[in-house]
């Protein structure tokens, strides 16, 4: 039961193979262009690999040597985009009883299953509305009875809350979030607080291949890529662990309070912005680490501003400094400056 996937598409250099338990909840992330759409278009039927096989719930989903690659319709498979893409000309009810009274369900028992999938998104009162009616958190969320009224088998959701206003994207993640529950699902997201509530495992893509998986909240607290780390709002130097930390091969050495990896075995040392405090001269003191680094990028990040730097030996580091001290040491884009990691506030794991 769940779904077993591989699929190989030479031209997009994707290459993937993945497995998900029965009603689990697969979160998809990685950087632009690392294949997530083309993972979602492929489960969906609208691309097709050059070779490759799935099963859903222990039935061929397709196989295209055995030349089975049925028509998205027939798949049982629903989607959900960042656009709700309701049928303009029809009122909500029938958006929700749309894709049963096409399957041949009779208009009652059609529109009383609407009903009940719109109370569950909390949407009953908007039964009579057209489209045009509703605010894009409404239209998500009937989008999303829609998606759910045919019983797929496997739902996919393309980046579903990217296109709403921060104030309504909590109630549609709230909807979500017990409308998934017990569905085997791929959501595609950008979003780390949509993998973490909407999720039971995360398999993250890079350059068409799979490089981390694994269940969502051990991959987030102990991130193997920098891409995850950085999602996860942390920094990840990865190298070789020794006595006291970790070293790169660039030479930049993180000290670490706690060990317990293997000196000599390749380790993430993994620590927050707010254990790295900047200067503009050399600081003295330890245990800590210091490093020269270049100041990127300077953005607000709830009380504080988060410092993107680039080391002077080539790790991406983040500080998170108050806003009077941004002001009182003169940051700016391009400035010169050291940085100074605390050990105790630095992980160090095996990967
Ligand atoms: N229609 C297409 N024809 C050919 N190549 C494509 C097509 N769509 C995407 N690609 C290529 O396939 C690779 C994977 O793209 P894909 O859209 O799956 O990435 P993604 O992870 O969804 O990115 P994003 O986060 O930007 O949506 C990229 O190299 C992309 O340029």
């Amino acid at each position: 039961m769940g779904l077993s996937f591989s699929a190989r598409l030479a031209a997009r250099d994707f290459d993937v193979s993945l497995e998900l338990g029965d009603h689990e909840r697969l979160a998809v992330l990685g950087p632009n262009g690392a294949g997530k759409s083309t993972l979602l278009g492929i489960l969906a039927g609208t691309v097709r690999p050059d070779s490759g096989r799935a099963e859903l719930d222990g039935e061929v989903l397709f196989d295209v040597r055995a030349g089975r690659w049925p028509a998205p319709h027939r798949r049982r498979v629903g989607l959900l985009a960042q656009d709700p893409l309701l049928f303009p000309h029809l009122d909500v009810l029938a958006n929700v009883a749309f894709g049963p009274r096409a399957a041949g369900v009779p208009r009652r028992t059609a529109d009383a299953a609407a009903r009940a999938h719109l109370a569950t998104v909390e949407a009953d009162g908007l039964a009579t509305r057209r489209p045009a009616q509703l605010s894009g958190g409404q239209a998500q969320r009937v989008a999303i009875a829609r998606a759910v009224a045919t019983d797929p088998r496997l739902l996919l959701l393309d980046e579903p809350l990217a296109a709403l206003d921060v104030t309504v994207a909590p109630l549609v993640r709230r909807v979500l979030r017990s409308v998934l529950t017990g569905r085997t699902t791929v959501l595609v997201t950008h979003d780390l607080l949509d993998a973490l509530l909407l999720s039971d495992r995360v398999a993250v893509l890079e350059g068409g291949h799979l490089v981390e998986t694994g269940p969502t909240a051990e991959v987030f607290r102990h991130p193997q890529t920098a891409f995850t780390a950085r999602l996860a709002g942390l920094n990840l130097v990865l190298g070789v662990a020794d006595a006291t930390g970790v070293s790169t091969p660039a030479g930049l050495h993180v000290g670490a309070g706690t060990g317990g990896v293997a000196p000599g075995a390749p380790a993430a040392a993994v620590f927050a912005p707010n254990a790295v405090s900047v200067f503009v001269d050399a600081p003295h003191g330890s245990p800590r680490t210091v490093l020269r680094a270049r100041v990127g990028e300077l953005e607000p990040s709830g009380d504080d501003v988060r410092v993107t730097t680039l080391a002077a030996t080539g790790e991406s580091i983040t500080a998170s400094v108050t806003p009077a001290s941004v002001g009182e040491l003169d940051l700016y884009p391009g400035r010169d400056v050291f940085l100074a990691i605390k050990a105790t506030a630095v992980t160090v794991y095996p990967v």
